[in-house]
């Protein structure tokens, strides 16, 4: 006998492009790009075991939702957007338990031109994006993690890997000055929002935390002379944990994407390792894979 452990659907990769034009001077313009992802879960299990369809919400409908309550609504802060529309789900469909609604707001970034910002010319600058995940749930109210993804930064010294493990398998040199580089991947988890209500009293702190962690990150990875991506990505969350009190939890996954240095002795004993090493050879793979995630002393680490 089979029985339906997990069932969700819903739309993803729904491309989205929404401009504000200002009431006084229309040529002065706003933009935001994303891309979401709608999931909802609930009483839903006949579709898929029985052949039975009638409480499934087409993924087109959710599809046309998506941009009908970008219309009809605010679609930044993206938290407060993927909030509506969960909410919207939840409260439209008695049967859907659970909504889910994922957003990536893709750089567009407004171009100086002239020496002053243009009106309505922006450009990517990056593959770095914003990224928001919000779940409602019925008489649970509304879980909310934000983030970074895509921030690639590189350290050309600052950065050392020293007094770790050594035995039989080992085969690093420990480093007091190396090349630091990842993109990294970082997220805060806010303490739970009991309605879309709760989320609009607190709708000034969401751009003001995504700032705050992206030059949390920035400034930390410069300043500190890092014993290991480890330390790094801790004294970030702590900071992070600081500076934005309704975050409960700060997640990094950063990988370290290697530079090796390249022996050219073979050729006329040039010198190109240790303090006279110039000339690299950046790996695309493998690379490490550092993680963690910091709670606030005292709470409950499961999330
Ligand atoms: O910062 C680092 N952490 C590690 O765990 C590790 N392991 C390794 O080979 N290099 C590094 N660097």
């Amino acid at each position: 006998m089979a029985a339906l452990a997990h069932a969700r659907y819903g739309k993803d990769n729904i491309r989205l492009y929404k401009v504000a034009r200002s009431a006084t001077h229309p040529a002065q313009q706003d933009v935001t790009e994303m891309t979401v992802c709608t999931l909802l879960a609930g009483d839903i299990a006949a579709s898929w075991t029985h052949a039975d369809n009638a409480n499934i919400v087409a993924t087109d409908t959710q599809k046309q939702t998506v941009y009908l309550l970008a219309k009809l609504h605010p679609v930044n802060p993206p938290e407060l957007f993927a909030s509506t529309v969960a909410q919207h789900f939840l409260d439209t469909y008695p049967h859907i338990a659970e909504a889910t609604v994922s957003i990536i707001v893709h750089r567009w970034t407004r171009m100086d031109v002239d020496g002053r910002p243009h009106p309505h010319s922006f450009m990517r600058d990056g593959v770095e994006t914003r990224v928001v995940a919000a779940v409602a749930k019925r008489a649970a109210g509304i879980s909310i993690r934000s983030g970074i993804k895509g921030l690639l930064v590189l350290k050309s010294t600052g950065s050392q890997f020293w007094g770790f493990h050594r035995d039989e398998y080992t085969r690093l040199p420990e480093t007091t000055d190396r090349i630091l580089s990842t993109e990294v991947e970082a997220g805060w988890h806010w303490r739970p929002f009991a309605s879309l209500a709760d989320v609009h009293a607190d709708v000034g702190d969401f751009d003001q935390a995504w700032s705050d962690a992206r030059k949390i990150t920035l400034e930390t990875f410069a300043k500190e002379n890092s014993p290991s991506v480890q330390n790094t990505m801790y004294l970030m969350s702590e900071q992070i944990l600081a500076a934005v009190p309704r975050v409960e939890a700060v997640e990094y996954s950063l990988p370290n994407k290697h530079y090796f240095e390249i022996d050219m002795s073979w050729f006329k004993g040039l010198k190109n390792t240790g303090a006279d090493a110039e000339v690299y050879a950046p790996q695309s793979d493998p690379n490490g894979l550092i993680e963690c995630t910091v709670t606030r002393k005292g709470a409950s680490p499961k999330l």
